[in-house]
């Protein structure tokens, strides 16, 4: 079903390596290929330092580099080349929401202002009128109110200015949001909240999601689909329900290990499994290979056989 959709984005070989030709460079992101469909949330999921920020950057050309091999294409077109008019249109339609809200909105700013900004910027709005009540209808949806909007954000808790970051983020309407582990730095309590206003919006703004984090159950719960990272590689890919309940990477199965059980005896049971990955640096070649429909997993034609031998 999910291949009959279109593509928003579309990573092509993407290499990207930091500090290029110095004695510090550092391949962040090592031969990555995947899709993003149009409407969908693709969860990437991995350690710390494992390349998925710098993906989710790369993605909206955040960086002052180029990437270093590879095509990215945001709806057709190969994201290197946009200039001018045409890079303006892509910077209001491919946003990013952060981690940590309060870092991210700008302190001296009343929220008003702060979810103007790109209004402002791309002159969205004809009037002031205009832009008044483009900011009261962001408000709205995302569950704040109106007195809000003379305040600085500083006032406000935590899950509000992660509500305040994503009015900022829908104001210039946009088609696609990276969402760098948007519920990280909230409590637990808040986090669910936060999850289902992005699920609600998608929904009604028919907006395409990456959601990175590192919480794999709130991955599960938002995502269609997954990516499993690690030291830069793409290791699996597959639906939601399949990297959860049939994961065949060995790194997705240690990482899904270790999720605390929710009830007393199953977390009795919970043996966290310890991922080696000295595999990785055997010197085999290894590509992302589909082991049943829909699931790729990162590994040798032999490795493939096996895992096809013990999905049937
Ligand atoms: N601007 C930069 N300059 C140099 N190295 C960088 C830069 N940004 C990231 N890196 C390195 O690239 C690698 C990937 O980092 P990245 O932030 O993408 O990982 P991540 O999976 O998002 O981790 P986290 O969950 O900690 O944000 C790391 O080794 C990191 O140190």
């Amino acid at each position: 079903m999910v291949e009959e959709r279109k593509k928003l984005v579309e990573l092509k070989n993407i290499d990207l390596i930091f500090n290029k030709g110095k004695r510090n460079a550092n391949k962040a992101i090592n031969n990555v290929s995947f899709d993003i469909y149009e409407g969908e949330t693709f969860g990437l999921v991995g350690e710390s330092g494992s390349g998925k920020t710098t993906i989710g950057r790369a993605i909206l050309k955040l960086y002052d580099k180029d990437i270093d091999s590879g095509e990215i294409l945001f709806d057709g077109k190969n994201v290197i080349n946009l200039k001018g008019e045409e890079l303006k249109e892509f910077r209001a339609e491919a946003q990013m929401i952060f981690q940590d809200p309060q870092a991210s909105l700008n302190g001296r700013m009343r929220v008003k202002d702060v979810i103007a900004e790109g209004l402002d910027v791309n002159g969205l709005a004809k009037s002031a009128q205009e832009r008044d009540a483009i900011v009261e209808s962001l408000v709205n949806l995302v569950g704040l109110n109106k007195d809000h909007l003379t305040r600085y954000p500083h006032e406000f808790s935590g899950g509000q200015r992660q509500r305040i970051g994503i009015a900022r983020a829908l104001a210039v309407k946009p088609k696609f949001i990276v969402a760098d582990e948007p519920i990280s730095a909230l409590d637990v309590s808040i986090q669910a909240q936060v999850v289902n206003l992005l699920k609600d919006i998608q929904k009604q703004e028919n907006l395409t999601y990456l959601f990175i984090a590192h919480d794999l159950s709130m991955v599960k719960y938002i995502s269609d689909r997954i990516g499993v990272m690690h030291w830069g590689k793409m290791l699996e890919i597959g639906t939601s329900d399949e990297v959860y309940n049939n994961p065949i990477h060995p790194y997705t199965k240690s990482l899904l290990s270790s999720i605390p059980a929710p009830d007393p005896i199953s977390e009795w049971e919970r043996t966290p499994l310890v991922y080696d990955p000295t595999t990785e640096l055997d010197g085999q070649e290894r590509e992302l290979r589909e082991i049943v429909p829909g699931h790729f997993v990162y590994s040798t034609e032999d490795e493939a056989e096996e895992y096809r031998r013990m999905a049937v």
